[in-house]
């Protein structure tokens, strides 16, 4: 079946859901799973997870079910995690520092080669076996080694300057954790990780417990 290129962000949001869970099925063994098995699991109903997956050319059969090691190949390359990415970070603080030294992002095909910054004490260190390298080196970098991700932890202020930087350089996909909207042209990805707001939305509902 023909793939829909005009699938919904809510639908895209998804995937990654299924897939992890997918994921744990094949590493506990199991083969196959219906929809309503994969409903109870997820939290999304049967029939989302059949309109959710229809978008992509379906992959069930009727009255069997998924397969779930076929499924989870599927929406691995769907995506794109048959690929490997190579990525690096701007601001080598808290979280730059945090976000290299996790381990699980490289298992998982994006390895991180390097992280920059701009104070002069933190160049030279190294987390896990990757240095922090000068800002002012940055665009040298790009034009020598293969980058696919820019990731972006510094202060808001900076945010757009390095955002800038890697659209200029070429580089196609920004993950941006500053809390700031980054002005960039439409053939540029950007993912934004806004830790506050979902903190914000716990203590929305910690509040709605607190007023009953
Ligand atoms: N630490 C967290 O848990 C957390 C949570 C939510 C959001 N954030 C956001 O993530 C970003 C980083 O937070 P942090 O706590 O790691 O900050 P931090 O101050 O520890 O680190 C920021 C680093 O960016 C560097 N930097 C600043 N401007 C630069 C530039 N132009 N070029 C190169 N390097 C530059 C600084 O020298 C510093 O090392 C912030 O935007 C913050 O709002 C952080």
């Amino acid at each position: 079946m023909e793939k829909d290129l005009q699938v919904s962000i809510t639908v895209i949001r998804r995937l990654p859901k299924y897939h992890r869970y997918l994921t744990e099925l094949l590493e506990k063994g199991i083969r196959k799973i219906s929809s309503q098995e994969l409903s109870n699991l997820t939290g999304f109903t049967a029939s989302q997870i059949r309109q959710d997956l229809n978008n992509f050319g379906g992959f069930g059969q009727q009255g069997y079910g998924y397969n779930v090691e076929d499924l989870h190949r599927e929406l691995g390359k769907i995506l794109g995690l048959d690929k490997k990415y190579n990525a690096i970070i701007v601001g080598a603080g808290n979280l730059g520092q945090a976000i290299a030294n996790y381990k699980g992002f490289e298992d998982a095909g994006f390895k991180i080669l390097s992280l920059f910054d701009r104070n002069p004490r933190m160049i030279g260190l190294k987390i896990r076996d990757i240095e922090v390298l000068d800002v002012e080196t940055i665009k040298d970098y790009i034009a020598n080694h293969k980058v696919e991700i820019g990731i972006i932890t510094t202060p808001k202020e900076s945010a757009q300057i390095i955002a800038q930087i890697y659209i200029e350089s070429g580089i196609k996909g920004i993950w941006n954790f500053a809390p700031v909207d980054l002005v960039h042209p439409d053939n540029i990805v950007v993912e934004n990780v806004r830790l506050n707001d979902s903190l914000f939305i716990l203590s929305y509902f910690l509040n709605q417990f607190d007023n009953k």
